[in-house]
């Protein structure tokens, strides 16, 4: 069972079991972030869908491990058009490292989220990033920290937390914290089963001045524009990225004809749909 009242998969469960019993850095992580919000602008300015291109060298859902240098990985992605990156750190599910991570924000000029199953604060300390994902349905639970300590503890740190959420009340508890960069995940983690209907069915609720992501199951064209149409600011692309040549699929998915992100509010007057 976690917050939402929910069971898990199996998956899912050791996940969290790994991610409960691992400690954090030595030291307090300082950052200092190239910020996200504006990397979209910039991306949507130069007229690219604005793509957070994933370093997942394996999962639970993945057949194998994807082998290659990730620091070629990844600037293949940043040469293929990406905004931003994330990399996966967990290493026991998804092949992930903070080592890892470290050489590519060293060699990328893009922001870089730590992608991880984060639940204490002391986790925080193990890698700076330009974003750290906290995912709303594993805290507020049994032997973790809270959504809102979590969020205050990476913003004290420089951290761009980027809060994912999958329900509507995860959503509200996002907002509450005051989340300023959400992402609504496609992946229902208690069943894994991807539905792209939970970011058009959630997104309306989401305030235009969220930086506001769609995450997992996207891989065609098509796919991207319904994100878009559906306001989405920005894609978070894994598998349909890392399946091949990656900078091939990333340039595939960047120059989608894209749509401007609808105005997410249905009752809003105003025009302009950018941000
Ligand atoms: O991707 C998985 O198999 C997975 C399994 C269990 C928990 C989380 C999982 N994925 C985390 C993610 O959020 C995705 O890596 C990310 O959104 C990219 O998704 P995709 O483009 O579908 O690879």
């Amino acid at each position: 069972m976690n917050a939402s009242g929910e069971e898990l998969a199996p998956e899912v469960r050791s996940i969290l079991d790994a991610a409960r019993g691992r400690s954090g850095g030595e030291n307090r992580v300082a950052v200092d972030p190239q910020s996200f919000p504006d990397a979209v602008d910039a991306a949507a300015a130069d007229g690219r869908v604005p793509v957070v291109a994933e370093v997942k060298p394996t999962s639970p859902t993945t057949d194998g491990e994807r082998d290659g240098d990730p620091v070629e990985l990844a600037e293949g992605m940043v040469a293929g058009g990406a905004t931003a990156l994330s990399v996966l750190t967990e290493p026991d599910f998804f092949g992930g490292s903070t080592a890892r991570l470290e050489r590519i924000r060293a060699a990328v000029d893009v922001p870089v989220l730590r992608k991880d199953f984060v639940v204490r604060e002391a986790q925080l300390d193990a890698v700076a990033a330009d974003l750290v994902l906290l995912i709303a349905r594993f805290l507020d639970a049994e032997d973790t920290d809270s959504l809102a300590d979590l969020h205050d503890a990476a913003i004290g740190r420089g951290f761009q937390p980027l809060v994912e959420v999958h329900t509507r009340a995860e959503l509200e508890r996002a907002l509450d914290v005051g989340a300023g960069i959400i992402g609504i995940n496609n992946r229902d983690l208690a069943k894994l089963e991807v539905d792209l209907g939970t970011f058009e069915r959630l997104a309306s609720d989401v305030p235009d001045d969220v930086t506001l992501v769609a995450e997992s199951g996207i891989a065609t064209e098509a796919n991207v524009r319904r994100m878009r149409e559906a306001g989405a600011d920005a894609l978070l692309i894994g598998t349909a990225i890392m399946n091949g040549d990656v900078q091939t699929n990333t340039e595939r998915l960047t120059t989608a004809t894209d749509v401007r992100p609808a105005d997410r509010r249905a009752d809003t007057t105003t025009e302009s749909t950018t941000r």
